[in-house]
């Protein structure tokens, strides 16, 4: 049986260009892991983590989430030629010859756990293999065709990164860093739902057991609402465990606010574009949570 990355029709070089390797990566959904792990760097020691735990740690780590990037858009590169929003992509779109890809996947992924392996840490090494591999191979390969359940599952990779910025400064994961984690692994389904509503028809039509499609967009909308409540109740645990203070407090209950106000309009409203908004919104919340847990930090450094 031949190979199916040989089988592919050759496409001309020329199509391809460099930008396409970095949109490989999805860099924007990347850098905001970032941002999640910096601040699990930050809120890991009392005062500031090391710089050089700091540089090497989130260039490893940006290089392994764009690695994992890489191979979904290699792995789902049929499934993405089926939907209009992802079908311009490089791969899916056969502007860059998947082998090539494939190549760039690797390099990022080596260069990225060798980073890690080499100037960090072994610990946040091995959990960026785990969340690589929780990505690229359990989620993309498995439970994305299998399950509507898979970006519950899958969202485990997807919310590490506070874990592996702490575990770059520390050595080892205490439960806060879990809690960190707990934030991001319970906003992924209003964050994604969101979207899937929106997007109902696409994954329908390429067969993808998107929530929407296999239990109707009702009940999406409900999970929408009632995980958008199990993500207030969890961002409201750093304060409560003394992990973070009133700045946090303040700042977080108003995002909530907002937050819940998209969420009821996903659930209860006629509003065509409320998912799609939600959504949108849901980037910027967890970034707004983020940022306050490393202003309060702060605050309380100075203060
Ligand atoms: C399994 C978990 C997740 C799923 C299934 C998911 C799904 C998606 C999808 C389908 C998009 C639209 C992408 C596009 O149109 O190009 C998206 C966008 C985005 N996601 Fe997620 N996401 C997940 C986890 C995360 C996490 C953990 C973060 C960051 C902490 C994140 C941040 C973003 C950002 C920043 C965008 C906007 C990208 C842009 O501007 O094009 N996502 N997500
Ligand atoms: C090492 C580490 C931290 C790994 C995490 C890697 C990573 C970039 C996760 C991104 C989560 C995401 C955008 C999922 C959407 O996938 P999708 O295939 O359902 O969405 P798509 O249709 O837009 O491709």
């Amino acid at each position: 049986m031949r190979d199916s990355l040989v089988a592919e029709p050759p496409v001309a070089l020329s199509t391809w260009h460099w930008r396409d390797l970095v949109e490989l990566g999805k860099p924007r959904v990347v850098v905001v892991m970032l941002v999640c792990a910096l601040v699990g760097m930050a809120l890991s020691v009392p005062g500031l983590p090391p710089g050089d735990a700091v540089v090497f740690g989130l260039v490893g780590i940006g290089l392994a989430a764009s690695g994992a990037a890489a191979f979904n858009h290699i792995l789902d590169r049929r499934l993405d030629a089926m939907m209009v929003r992802t079908a311009r992509r490089p791969v899916a779109s056969r502007r860059l010859p998947t082998v090539l890809a494939l190549g760039w996947a690797l390099l990022l992924s080596v260069t990225g756990l060798g980073l890690l392996a080499w100037q960090v840490n072994l610990l946040t090494a091995w959990l960026t293999l785990a969340s690589l591999l929780g990505y690229a191979l359990v989620y993309t390969a498995f439970l994305k065709r299998a399950t509507p359940q898979n970006i519950t599952i899958g969202g485990l990779a997807g919310a590490a990164p506070p874990l592996l910025g702490w575990t770059s400064v520390t050595g080892s994961a205490e439960p806060e860093a879990l809690l960190l984690v707990l934030i991001v692994f319970a906003w992924t389904p209003p964050h994604f739902w969101a979207l899937a509503i929106h997007k109902r028809d696409e994954y329908a039509r390429a067969n993808v057991p998107m929530l929407p499609v296999t239990h109707g967009e009702a009940f999406t909308r409900l999970q929408v609402w009632l995980y958008g409540w199990l993500t207030v109740a969890i961002t409201l645990l750093p304060y409560a465990t003394g992990m973070a203070g009133a700045v946090y407090l303040v700042g977080v209950a108003a995002l909530n606010v907002r937050f819940m106000q998209w969420n009821w309009r996903v659930w209860r409203t006629k509003d065509e574009s409320a998912p799609l908004a939600a959504f949108w919104f849901s980037i910027r919340y967890i970034l707004g949570v983020f940022a306050l847990l490393l202003l309060d930090h702060h605050a309380g450094l100075v203060g």
